[in-house]
């Protein structure tokens, strides 16, 4: 049985694990603490191990699910048992394949990069994934089948990674804002709030699959609901008058520079 090792068990590798089939895969975990990372792993059907050394030594394949400032950290914990025939996967926002291989110091090591979405958490993640020159093809399939059985998954040029990670990455937090904004528009407009939530979520859920299905660019679909002289091209004229696009490639490029600096 293939064996993976999640080192740092927070949002997204509760989500990647929720999502695997358990009697498929030996699966393990370790954290900070171990006491909470038992109770976690009783909760998840995973193996808790008291070290990052030891969950090195079971799994085939490491996840590392830890934020971007402990990564050199724990990077120093497993050198000294890491070996070539294991492959080191990292889902942490800013750490090139480069950079990685650079923390490991081992010549020629296996190392993956992947971007998911917090969506995991519904087996919904949008993922991008990009490996090195050691990793086997039969590692990389492996690696990838984890990330598509919690959604779907984008093999991309790493040079395209900070972009990906502002546009799937943490664009859920931005859609998430737009999503309130309506529905407090609506509130603002005597509805309550659950309700007009509930009537956002069903119409942004719908435009996404409106955009995938009809193939349309998405400005035919915004004349397809402006009327003329009707509502929606009042609206339309506001967002802009407000400098709407400008407003949001601005958020994502600050979001890519932010990427870039990370380390
Ligand atoms: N939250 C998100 O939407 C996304 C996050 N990511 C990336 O995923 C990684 C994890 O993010 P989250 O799960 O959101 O963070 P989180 O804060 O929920 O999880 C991180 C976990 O690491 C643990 N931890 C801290 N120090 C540790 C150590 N020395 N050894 C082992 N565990 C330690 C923390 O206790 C926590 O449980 C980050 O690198 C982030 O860039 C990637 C895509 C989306
Ligand atoms: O905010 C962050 O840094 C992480 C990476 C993508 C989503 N969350």
């Amino acid at each position: 049985m293939k064996s993976i090792g999640f080192i740092g068990v927070g949002k997204m590798a509760t989500a990647i694990i929720s999502g695997l089939d358990k009697q498929k895969f030996d699966i393990f975990i370790s954290g900070h603490d171990l006491e909470k990372t038992q109770a976690q792993a009783k909760a998840l059907g995973v193996v808790a191990v008291s070290s990052h050394k030891a969950l090195v030594s079971k799994s085939e394949l490491i996840i590392l699910s830890i934020k971007p400032q402990v990564l050199p950290k724990v990077a120093d914990e497993i050198l000294s048992v890491l070996t070539k025939d294991k492959t080191i996967l990292s889902i942490a926002a800013g750490f090139s394949l480069d950079d990685l291989a650079h923390l490991m110091t081992l010549e020629n090591m296996p190392i993956i990069r992947v971007m998911p979405n917090i969506n995991a958490q519904i087996g919904r993640s949008t993922s991008a994934i990009v490996k090195n020159d050691s990793v086997s093809a039969d590692s990389f399939d492996f690696a990838k089948g984890i990330f598509e059985t919690i959604g779907s998954v984008f093999e991309i040029e790493e040079k395209d990674f900070s972009t990906f990670t502002a546009i799937a990455g943490s664009s859920p937090a931005y859609i998430y804002m737009f999503m309130d904004a309506l529905a407090r528009a609506g509130v603002l407009h005597g509805m309550p709030k659950a309700l007009a939530l509930s009537i956002v979520a069903d119409t942004v859920a719908a435009c996404g699959e409106m955009v995938k299905i009809s193939g349309e660019n998405p400005w035919t679909l915004v004349d397809q609901v402006s009327s003329p002289g009707g509502t929606t091209v009042s609206g339309v004229v506001s967002l802009e008058k407000n400098r709407f696009v400008g407003t949001v490639i601005d958020a994502i490029t600050a979001t890519i520079e932010k990427e870039k600096h990370l380390k």
